[in-house]
């Protein structure tokens, strides 16, 4: 019985925090000289997971970018995540699902459930309809031994306009939904363990979660950091949003575009996630 937390947490110390996506969007697709279509981006997700594979701790499809080919995409989706499985690598789908309750059931069958050909080890959700309409997801994920990412503080600067204001209570939207992931990891907490409930934070964001109030230390959640690369955000800035959660070790920054754009070559996409681990590490150390 080894919870999603404690495997992530064993897996961030072999190989690091870095997350690589796997986003096959149609630029890099034609970049890497395959088609847009299903079978162009398995091949894609194929060669990033032969090239990494033993070198990062998880990897994230996209799910969207597979499903806008309809039921051929979905299969190259459940192919994706099958290799990555059988190539030891953690998996992440990020599909950001959220839905009233009942219907949040039949989400979390597809994404968490022991029988779905869609099953990941985590998949990212969005708790904007409520953080307990999320309930039948954190609970298979509880009882499959999965994972949750539950969107906090997003990447894009058009969130900051539910995120950042204030609830009832007065505390921000964002501090809420970090208060209700750090009661989900507290027994995990009290274990030593890393808490299988993590939040979306993104590296973009500077220090507007520590100011809004959200101690990111104390929720014990793995912290997923996207923005890096693509969208403008540096390694080093992981520190100003973070704080001792960074330190400790806690936060994956989740980087797609600027390592897809390496390949083709696995030596060149080896390369760029090599650089990338190694520029974690020197701004993780010196923040110390
Ligand atoms: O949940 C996510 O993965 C996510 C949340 C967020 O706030 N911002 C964000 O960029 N993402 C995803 O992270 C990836 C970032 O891709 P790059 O900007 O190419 O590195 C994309 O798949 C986004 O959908």
């Amino acid at each position: 019985m080894t919870s999603f937390g404690a495997r992530l947490q064993a897996a961030i110390a072999e190989y690091g925090g870095l997350v690589v996506g796997i986003d096959p969007h149609p630029g890099l697709l034609a970049a890497w000289g395959l088609d847009d279509s299903a079978d162009g981006a398995a091949e894609m997700a194929g060669v990033v997971i032969d090239a990494l594979a033993g070198r990062v701790a998880m990897v994230k499809p996209q799910a969207a970018l597979f499903e806008r080919f309809g039921s051929s995409g979905i299969a190259a989706l459940e192919d994706t995540l099958e290799l990555a499985r059988d190539r030891g690598l953690l998996t992440l789908l990020d599909a950001k699902r959220g839905d009233i309750g009942s219907t949040m059931v039949a989400y979390a069958e597809s994404y968490l459930g022991n029988a779905s050909p869609l099953a990941a080890d985590a998949v990212t959700l969005s708790p904007y309809l409520g953080f307990e309409s999320l309930r039948p997801a954190l609970a298979l994920a509880a009882e499959n031994e999965r994972g949750v990412f539950v969107l906090a503080l997003t990447s894009n600067p058009e969130g900051a306009a539910v995120q950042h204001a204030g609830m009832s209570t007065g505390r921000p939207v964002a501090a809420g939904i970090a208060d209700a992931a750090a009661a989900e990891n507290a027994a995990a907490a009290a274990h030593g363990t890393l808490g299988s409930v993590g939040l979306v934070v993104g590296a973009t964001i500077g220090t507007v979660g520590r100011d809004l109030g959200i101690d990111f230390a104390a929720t014990n959640a793995p912290l997923l950091a996207p923005g890096v690369g693509a969208q403008g955000a540096t390694m080093r800035q992981l520190t100003s949003v973070f704080g001792a959660a960074f330190t400790a070790g806690q936060v994956l920054p989740t980087v797609s575009r600027a390592v897809l754009a390496a390949g083709p070559r696995r030596d060149e996409l080896g390369r760029a996630v090599t650089e990338l681990q190694a520029d974690l590490t020197l701004v993780r150390t010196s923040a110390r």
